[in-house]
């Protein structure tokens, strides 16, 4: 490994000459967190001793599940083989590659002048690489092509070397080949990032403008905000102004992260750095705004900012009642580094006091109660997971609907639906399979292409709501596992939707309510009421249960009524006996749920709401 080289240039004042900005995008598990790690020991930003699998990726859940959520940046000192006299600053940005943060690495893409595009050889090119390529080629960035994982005895690096080469354009033998697992290759990969990808441009003496790319509140110093300069510099001590919204604040710190924080005297042209303002909410610093000075600041901003907008809704409810100020508390405290999260208070007839929470997608939803539950000692109820439906009445009001159980009533003039356009890409083999399961889902075919003799890409409109269930995991099982999926959203679409109810001896039961297409509609009713009528216990008197759209019932099943005397076994007049046995039935009442007159076990809701095959329970995620 190579010794810290003597020379690295002040932050500051780095010639942006001497500088490469660049990323890596890769389909998930080919490899990039291994590869940074990499690069990170062969520049010698971290020592040996203190190298840790996955450096980069901090969060606790990030590690377990092997995924990057949150993107960061890192400046590596790097002199080229062919000339080690020149130290060049290679500001490494590690993006996430999941589909629900798509936005982010977008953010990340703009802050660079070239792309790493990573493919595993053993799998080839992935429904994320090319999404990702695409959000790299729309930002005109360099894109060198890199083969990883050639230590493995199934990799194919001359097959899928031609495969990446037919997509962007270039030459076979210009893709590298590298194992980010032993190190092979890496070196000339930092030499190539030097040779190809080209420094940054701008305008030294020009007001002072830097894009944020990422925002992280740490509990220590507040919100840490992840920018790259642009134009002109920005100082220590300064104010600064947010382009979005007007604040101002003192920039109490700026520095670079190599990869720990390194505070310095200010950031310059094409320089990645971090600035600490004492903001305690990472609303305050979105990913996406401009940064410039307050005193003779820049007029205009720099493009591209937009709100994140959740598209995904679910009911978190506290197993136990009396954790409800817990959950707020813990919302309350995700929120300051999530900027993505939305949330309201909700009260539900059947789960009692909770939240309605907003999420980018699946993964984030099962991130944020994960981390609830983790980190909080939280236990959850979460109800299926809907995505959000404009209704436009008769009279022309319009009703944006996030609960299910809040569909409106009355005359409706059209409802509409988030739509999605997804790239699945797959073995030629699994045509027929992909596109019956797309039928089935309501989907339209967009087009199809071969990537090779045989791989094929095929894209497809389909509905959110019909993703965000068991779409992926359907797909996974039709085709062994080896398609893969990206989607984006694409607008919306009206739809022939109805909001079916689940009444328990004549009361809606709230959790239960679902908007589902019509056709759709008489399935869903029927599997419910079978399964409630498993799962809830006989009682005092006949129960129906019954699913209806409006006031039309399309399914129904009875409880039959029992007599429930639990002292019947009691004969004789052993009095301890009776009073435990009553004692034992207080006990199991407590975990009742009373829904109208009827007594419903927590369990049942437990059950209904996290099986496979319910409406959905957020087990599609990849
Ligand atoms: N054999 C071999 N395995 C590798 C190589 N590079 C990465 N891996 C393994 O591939 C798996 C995925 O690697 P990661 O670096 O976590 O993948 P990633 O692309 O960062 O994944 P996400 O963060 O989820 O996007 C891990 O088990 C790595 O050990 C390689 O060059 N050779």
């Amino acid at each position: 490994m190579p010794a810290i080289p003597s020379h690295v240039p002040e932050p500051s004042r780095t010639d942006p000459a001497l500088i490469r900005n660049f990323c890596i995008i890769a389909h998930i598990d080919h490899g990039k967190s291994t590869l940074a790690d990499r690069m990170l020991q062969l520049t010698g930003v971290v020592e040996q001793r203190q190298m840790r699998a996955q450096y980069l990726d901090r969060m606790d859940i990030e590690r377990e599940r092997g995924i990057t959520i949150k993107s960061q940046a890192v400046r590596l000192p790097w002199a080229p083989t062919h000339d080690k006299s020149s130290t060049h600053i290679l500001n490494m940005i590690d993006t996430p590659g999941h589909v629900d943060f798509t936005y982010e690495v977008s953010r990340s893409l703009a802050a660079c002048e070239g792309t790493i595009l990573l493919v595993d050889a053993a799998q080839g090119i992935e429904a994320q690489t090319l999404a990702n390529l695409y959000l790299a080629m729309e930002n005109d960035l360099t894109i060198v092509p890199v083969l990883n994982k050639i230590d493995l005895p199934a990799a194919q690096p001359e097959k899928f070397a031609e495969e990446l080469a037919n997509l962007i354009g270039c030459d076979p033998d210009d893709v590298l080949k590298v194992s980010a697992k032993t190190g092979l290759g890496v070196e000339a990969l930092l030499d190539k990032v030097v040779a190809d990808v080209p420094p940054p441009v701008g305008v030294k003496d020009a007001p002072a403008r830097a894009m944020i790319f990422d925002s992280v509140y740490d509990s220590y110093r507040g919100v840490v905000t992840y920018v790259r300069v642009i134009d002109g510099q920005l100082n220590r001590r300064e104010r600064i102004r947010m382009m979005s919204t007007g604040a101002t604040h003192e920039l109490l710190e700026i520095g670079t992260n190599s990869p720990e924080m390194l505070a310095a005297d200010g950031l310059g042209v094409g320089e990645v750095g971090y600035l600490i303002t004492g903001v305690k909410d990472v609303r305050q610093s979105k990913v996406g705004d401009t940064v410039t000075s307050m005193h003779k600041g820049a007029e205009e901003a720099l493009g591209g900012y937009k709100d994140p907008r959740p598209m995904v809704f679910s009911g978190l409810y506290p197993l136990d009642g009396s954790d409800y100020p817990l959950l707020r508390e813990a919302l309350d405290k995700l929120l300051l580094n999530d900027a993505a999260l939305v949330y309201e208070p909700e009260t539900s007839a059947a789960l009692g006091f909770g939240f309605r929470v907003g999420f980018l997608g699946l993964l984030h939803l099962d991130v944020i109660r994960e981390r609830l539950e983790r980190e909080f000692g939280l236990d959850l109820i979460a109800t299926a997971p809907n995505v959000v439906y404009r209704v436009i009445m008769e009279d022309g009001v319009e009703h944006t609907v996030t609960n299910p159980s809040e569909f409106p009533e009355g005359k409706i003039n059209e409802v509409y639906e988030p739509v999605v356009r997804a790239t699945i890409l797959a073995p030629t083999e699994f045509i027929g399979a992909i596109m019956e399961l797309c039928q089935t889902r309501r989907g339209t075919l967009l087009g199809m292409d071969y990537l090779s003799e045989d791989r094929v890409e095929i894209r497809y409109t389909l509905p959110l709501a019909e993703i965000v269930f068991d779409f992926f995991d359907q797909l996974k099982s039709k085709t062994r596992g080896y398609a893969s999926l990206d989607y984006e959203p694409t607008g919306e679409q009206t739809s022939s939707l109805v909001k079916v109810d689940i009444l328990l001896h004549g009361d809606k039961v709230d959790a239960f309510s679902a908007i589902t297409h019509k056709d759709a509609a008489y399935a869903y009713g029927v599997r419910l009421v079978a399964k409630l009528r498993e799962l809830i216990p006989r009682q005092a008197f006949e129960v129906p249960i019954q699913a209806a759209i409006g006031s039309r019932v399309i399914a129904r099943e009875t409880i039959r009524a029992i007599r429930k005397d639990v002292l019947a076994k009691c004969y004789g007049g052993d009095i301890s006996r009776k009073r435990k046995l009553l004692e034992k039935q207080k006990e199991g009442k407590k975990r009742m749920k009373m829904v109208g007159s009827v007594e419903v076990p927590q369990e049942a809701f437990i059950a209904v709401l996290s099986s496979d095959d319910s409406a959905g329970s957020g087990k599609g995620k990849k």
